[in-house]
């Protein structure tokens, strides 16, 4: 049984999308400011979703290399529970982050090989979450978001001293699969609930939390105006 894993929606771009994944029962949406991407939203988008999020519902600003102007805006505009970090930031850049905004911030860490796994161990000692995806191809244009899976086995039954989300070509038909085989408590999803690149789907976010929450049960969340 896998009920008590959180769920990370990550790339919204409408109120749809949003009052899908809150009726879904996830845990986390996310919101990503990042221009070259097909879930780029700008400050203002951003703020009329994170004001569509229901209590409950934590909202996470994903940035890439961000400088303090980029997150000085976002912060300054949007209602935030957490940062997502998903560029080469090392780990002084995000205890900066974590010190400045005083939100508590994710780092992304992409693993391909075992070797890519004592990266884990240090941004556990600055980050107060860790997201733990597949590495992206050379020459990809996105860092996350690419539907690519990692080898599951690197992270089986690993502990981190911080709380770690798996990322990475999830979707409803493998996630309990994932969920089995690494241990994790939460996982993190974006083209895997998608009908398009950047087009969020209700049938998959609902499918997957689903998925992830065993069978059947949406929780009840108030429905958003
Ligand atoms: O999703 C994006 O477009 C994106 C752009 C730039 C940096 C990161 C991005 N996504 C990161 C995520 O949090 C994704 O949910 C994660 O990488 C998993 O993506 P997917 O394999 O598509 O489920």
């Amino acid at each position: 049984m896998t009920s008590d894993v959180r769920v990370k929606i990550c790339g919204l771009k409408t109120p749809a999308d949003v009052q899908a994944v809150a009726e879904a029962g996830a845990a986390y949406c996310g919101f990503v400011f990042f221009e070259k991407s097909p879930r780029n939203v700008d400050i203002g988008t951003a703020r009329e979703l994170a004001f569509c999020a229901p209590v409950g519902l934590a909202k996470v600003a994903l940035v890439v290399d961000a400088d303090d102007a980029m997150l000085d805006k976002i912060t300054g505009e949007v209602p935030l529970d957490m940062l997502q970090l998903h560029g080469s930031e090392s780990p002084d850049r995000v205890a900066q982050v974590k010190q400045r905004y005083g939100l508590p911030v994710m780092k992304a860490i992409g693993v391909a090989e075992a070797a890519d796994l004592p990266l884990i161990d240090l941004y556990a000692q600055v980050a107060d979450q860790l997201l733990i995806d597949a590495k992206p191809p050379k020459g990809a244009v996105l860092p996350g978001g690419n539907g690519l899976r990692f080898d599951w086995q690197l992270v089986q039954r690993k502990y981190w001293t911080r709380p770690w989300m798996l990322a990475g070509g999830l979707h409803a038909g493998n996630v309990a699969e994932a969920i089995a085989r690494t241990g994790t408590r939460q996982v993190d999803v974006s083209s895997g609930v998608e009908s398009a690149p950047g087009v969020k789907d209700a049938d998959k976010i609902r499918a997957f939390v689903a998925a992830v929450h065993g069978a059947g049960g949406q929780r009840a969340v108030p429905k958003l105006t």
